[in-house]
């Protein structure tokens, strides 16, 4: 396999200067010294990195953008879809967010700070809330003897409070969905660990829609013979920023909830803007020898000195009965809570504090609907339900670790598995959380027709399961604010149905509903200009909406291209219906989606035009590279093509349905031949059919077809659509071009290269190194064979993104060999879960086959 046993090197780790290596961190992840600074600091893609040649081709989609981008933003005073005008400026700041799925998240920084909201489902706040903090309070023998802010900052507010901690004493270690800050006080003899815990449990449909954690800080004593006493004080600004403040209205109250034997204490704070209410609570588990006080209202924009007099006292606050009073108008209000224990000399203590939101109801930016979220099932709908979270949090997260490492530790004790693999597969499954992550009930008293659309779409289970599961959704980036993107959920997918299968499922019915429904309003493309419809009937969508209008409901964010001539999607989803199937065995699930794969395929058909069994391109960029153009027969679309149609005819088998297996036989038989005819070069699959001078470009995603046939186990004897040798070679020509000859193979496989060696510039993402693409060619690799190479290409991606580039938690769409990166946090890197689909269908081949599933969910 890749690497035998290595010693882990922190590259990001060099400026730490503490010895301390805190209590309980996993051994692997991603991990910073908090004085790091990251020396390269990138652009996002913008207007002047565009060569001449490419301005007068655009110049056309730039005028026409700007008029829809000034009407939508200026007019409507809407936010754009995909803001090409207003990108978010990059900054190398963050760490693991913080929530279960669909609730919203909270993101944390690596340095502790709270700086990254998305309360209002699919919208993103940035903004570092400089009054959320974490204070320790040291006493001795009745006196304070050291009291901190455990931040580096200096900020111009809350002066009265004892800022600037230094970094070099600090290092953050993420391993989602845990991460750990650990703390040398200097000159004390104490280190501090706090691990923070969010409910993400693989095939957990209850705990990980919750919108909790908890922070468990362990105090340790090191050294001193006597015992010292330990106050962290947790202080949050009630909403998620001064800009929020609004109209004023907002509250806080204490609160104690008891229940089993288990008290919790702490303050809600009540956050009452017009639309989306949610309330805030910050709390910690009593227990014996431990002291929770509370602050229920303080102004974070003064000075801070009450709070910080009070704490310094005593250790411990003054916890004042009663509500505050309501703000005004742009008045902004905090509240803390403090939990206190005695640590002993040489010994150590914990102490558990938690946050929980509760924003049971939400509308979408049309404000046309109400929808509730799935923990309202467990939790109540009444906004009431905060108190209830933070105790469920703080007696259940013991158990969600267990869960958590019961699911991780087989993988992180392969010590065949480089460690930069263990964190690269765990952290960028954080993008399932907070992808603008919505997970929705559906109403008990829903009727299917409700949900089927005008067409109805005849899907016997579409009601129990969307009952049972919830809907859910999630951007394709947090900068492309559209849901379920289905061409780029097809990399993604593998995350969502190794883990949380049902959801897949659940995505795939609200897809299906889709299919057989269309939205006749007319409307200009804005890449070519012409007119045409929203949504035509029988082909699958681009993306089931913009969380800014009403999702679900109108379909087809995406207006820069008419998607309904796209050649990909609709192969896409057929693919997926039978991964689907072969990973969950869910008859049921394929019965519903037959039909369905039969209308899109008869869709897809009417581009095979000259009926040899092939689809051609339309000579635009008519798939999920939607500025890079393919003219006639391509390796890409032409090869999920052959992989669709070879799983109809794996499915019409299954289901019994002869007339179809003979149907899509015969085809597959013709468009192989054409295939290799047309495409073939000795080498490797040719970029397109066209002659032109890029169409014998090297293309990294040539065989994404063969990686969805070699993922269901259709790639050998009968199942055999590329012949072995032809997909060993244009891997390894992938690799030797597209990696190793690209940036000294330390950036993982541009898209395109020439065969000459020159990347491929024709278009503005030939020459793009799209992460994504880059773990599901690895995954490609691993099942064909060639692991040293896979690794060696997914590791490229992997380190300049979160060790050099500064983007953890935030991996792009894309980035060039220098200066540029496109689209930050995006949907795409979450095809490494194949690399590890890949990994243990080998391994499953020397043992019993292992599938990182639940014995419920794995495959037979
Ligand atoms: C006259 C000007 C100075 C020149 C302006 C040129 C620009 C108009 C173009 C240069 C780069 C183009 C953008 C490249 C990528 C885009 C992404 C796309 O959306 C999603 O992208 C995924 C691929 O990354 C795709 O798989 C998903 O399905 C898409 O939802 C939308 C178009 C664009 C933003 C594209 C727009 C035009 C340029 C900025």
């Amino acid at each position: 396999m890749a690497a035998a046993e290595e010693t882990v090197e922190w590259p990001l780790m060099r400026r730490y200067e503490g010895a301390a290596q805190g209590r309980g961190v996993a051994a692997d992840g991603w991990r910073v010294c908090l004085a790091h600074s990251f020396e390269e600091l990138r652009q996002p893609y913008g207007a002047g990195d565009v060569p001449l040649r490419d301005v007068l081709r655009h110049v056309g989609l730039a005028l026409r953008y700007f008029r829809w981008w000034v009407k939508k933003t200026r007019i409507e005073k809407k936010k754009a879809f995909i803001d090409l005008l207003c990108a978010v400026p990059l900054q190398q700041i963050y760490g693991c967010p913080f929530g279960g799925i669909g609730g919203g998240t909270i993101t944390r920084g690596w340095r502790g700070e709270f700086c990254r909201w998305q309360l209002n489902p699919g919208l993103y706040h940035y903004e570092t809330v400089i009054a959320n903090q974490f204070t320790v309070c040291l006493r001795c023998k009745g006196q304070t003897i050291y009291q901190q802010v455990l931040s580096v900052e200096r900020p111009s507010s809350l002066q009265g409070w004892n800022w600037g901690y230094c970094g070099h004493y600090a290092f953050y270690h993420a391993l989602y969905p845990r991460a750990w800050l650990v703390y040398e006080l200097p000159g004390q003899q104490v280190v501090l660990t706090c691990r923070q815990v969010s409910p993400v449990i693989p095939h957990d449909y209850k705990d990980s829609s919750l919108p909790v954690g908890v922070f468990v800080w362990e105090g340790w004593r090191t050294g001193r013979d006597e015992d010292v006493e330990v106050s962290i004080m947790f202080s949050l600004q009630n909403g998620p920023g001064a800009k929020e403040a609004g109209s004023g209205g907002h509250w806080n109250e204490p609160f104690t909830f008891h229940k089993d034997g288990q008290r919790v204490a702490g303050v809600l704070l009540h956050h009452c803007p017009p639309v989306n209410p949610f309330t805030l609570a910050i709390s910690a588990r009593e227990k014996a020898g431990t002291g929770v006080t509370h602050v229920t209202a303080f102004n974070p924009t003064g000075l801070g000195r009450e709070v910080w007099q009070d704490l310094l006292q005593d250790g411990r606050l003054d916890s004042p009965s009663g509500k505050s009073r309501l703000t005004e108008k742009g008045e902004v209000t905090a509240a803390a809570v403090c939990a206190s224990c005695s640590v002993p000399a040489h010994g150590h203590k914990t102490l558990e504090l938690a946050l929980a939101w509760d924003m049971p109801c939400v509308h979408f930016g049309s404000k046309e609907k109400l929808h509730l979220r799935r923990y309202t099932r467990f939790f109540g709908s009444k906004g009431d339900a905060a108190p209830a979270l933070s105790h469920y949090a703080l007696t259940h997260y013991e158990e969600w670790e267990r869960k958590i490492e019961a699911w991780q530790n087989p993988i992180l004790e392969n010590s065949q598995l480089p460690s930069w693999y263990k964190s690269a597969l765990f952290n960028e499954l954080y993008f399932l959380t907070d992808g603008g992550t919505i997970w929705m009930e559906v109403p008990p008293d829903c009727r299917a027709e409700e949900l089927q659309g005008p067409a109805g779409a005849g899907l016997s289970h579409l009601l129990p399961v969307l009952r049972e599961y919830g809907r859910f959704a999630y951007l394709e980036g947090q900068e492309y604010r559209m849901y379920n993107t289905y061409d780029v959920h097809f990399y993604a997918s593998f995350a969502l149905i190794m883990l949380w299968p049902k959801l897949q499922i659940s995505l795939q019915y609200d897809i299906a509903v889709t299919v057989v429904n269309e939205d006749v309003q007319p409307r200009q493309y804005l890449m070519c200009g012409q007119t045409a419809q929203v949504k035509m009937k029988n082909v699958v969508p681009h993306d089931i909406g913009d969380p800014g209008d009403e999702p679900w409901q109108r379909v087809n964010a995406y207006l820069m291209h008419d998607t309904a001539d796209w050649k990909d999607l609709n192969l896409k989803f057929v693919l997926q219906v039978y991964r689907d199937y072969y990973m969950t065995r869910d008859s049921l699930y394929l019965r519903d989606m037959w039909p369905v794969c039969q209308a899109v395929m008869e869709s897809e058909l009417k581009f095979d035009t000259d009926n040899d069994g092939l689809i051609e391109n339309g000579g635009f960029a008519d798939q999920t590279y939607d500025a890079w153009v393919v003219h006639g027969a391509s390796a890409y679309c032409g090869g999920l093509w052959l992989a669709a149609v070879c799983m109809m005819c794996k499915m019409a088998e299954v289901l019994g349905d002869t007339e179809v297996q003979q149907k899509y036989l015969g085809i597959l038989n013709k468009g192989k031949e054409a295939f290799e005819r047309m495409l073939w070069n000795g080498k490797y699959y040719n970029y397109d059919s066209s002659g032109s001078d890029t169409s014998i470009s090297i293309m990294s995603d040539q065989c994404a077809g063969q990686w969805f046939l070699g993922a269901c186990g259709l790639d050998q004897g009968e199942f055999e659509v590329f012949p072995k040798s032809h997909v060993l070679s244009a891997l390894k020509t992938i690799f030797e071009k597209n990696v190793l000859g690209f940036a000294g193979g330390t950036m993982g496989a541009v898209n395109g290269m020439r065969p000459d060696g020159v990347p491929d510039t024709s278009s503005v993402q030939s020459n793009e190194v799209w992460v994504g693409v880059v773990y599901s060619l690895a995954a490609t690799m691993i099942q064909e064979g060639m692991v040293e190479e896979g690794f060696r290409t997914a590791e490229g991606c992997y380190r300049t993104v979160w060790e050099r580039l500064g983007m953890a938690f935030q991996t792009p769409e894309a980035y060039r060999e220098k200066k540029v990166y496109r689209s930050l946090a995006y949907m795409r890197p979450l095809s490494i879960w194949s690399m590890q689909l890949a990994l243990e269908r080998r391994a499953g081949q020397a043992q019993a086959p292992v599938w990182g599933m639940s014995p419920q969910s794995a495959v037979a």
